[in-house]
């Protein structure tokens, strides 16, 4: 499918790496580099504002490699971009390191998977049916 997207940044669109990538890279927006001190937050743009059509997201999601190498987060991960948005996409960045992580323009900052998403009504009830599990999580099936 193609996706309707403009690009105000001076960096190339979002690609996939490779040929089964899920995510694209975005890249930041930014006039100057912008620094993260330890457990601070930034919110990042990128310059790319995207047309979903109905039934998609748009989840904006951490790297691995930043995450390990520096301890790079995405604070609401991962990001939903709606269908109806039309405005910038930008990535909630934190630095959970102790050291300042510094962002440069054109730096893959985090990912996006465009996912199909179901919209549902609800049917509300009294009693829902039985299961196993009934009740139990957070940790119900841990071994004892
Ligand atoms: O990481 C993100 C998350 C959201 N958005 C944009 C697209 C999304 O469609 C909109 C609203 O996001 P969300 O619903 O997560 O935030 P909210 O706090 O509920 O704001 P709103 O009241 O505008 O829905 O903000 C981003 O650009 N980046
Ligand atoms: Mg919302």
């Amino acid at each position: 499918m193609t996706i309707r997207i403009i690009n105000k940044s001076k960096n190339s669109l979002p690609a996939y790496e490779t040929a089964h990538a899920a995510g694209m890279d975005l890249r930041a927006d930014i006039e100057e580099q912008v620094q993260l001190k330890p457990m601070e937050r930034k919110l990042i743009p990128t310059g790319l504002f995207i047309e979903l059509p109905e039934g998609f997201e748009a989840q904006i999601r951490s790297r691995s490699g930043l995450a390990f190498k520096h301890g790079i987060g995405i604070v609401n991960s991962p990001g939903t971009i709606d269908a109806d948005y039309r405005g910038e996409i930008k990535v909630l960045l934190i630095n959970f390191s102790t050291e300042v992580f510094e962002i440069n323009n054109g730096d893959r900052i985090a990912q996006m998977v465009v996912a199909r998403h179901e919209t549902v009504s609800w049917n509300e009830v009294e009693v829902l049916n039985e299961t196993t599990r009934g009740e139990g999580g957070f940790g119900h099936t841990a071994v004892k």
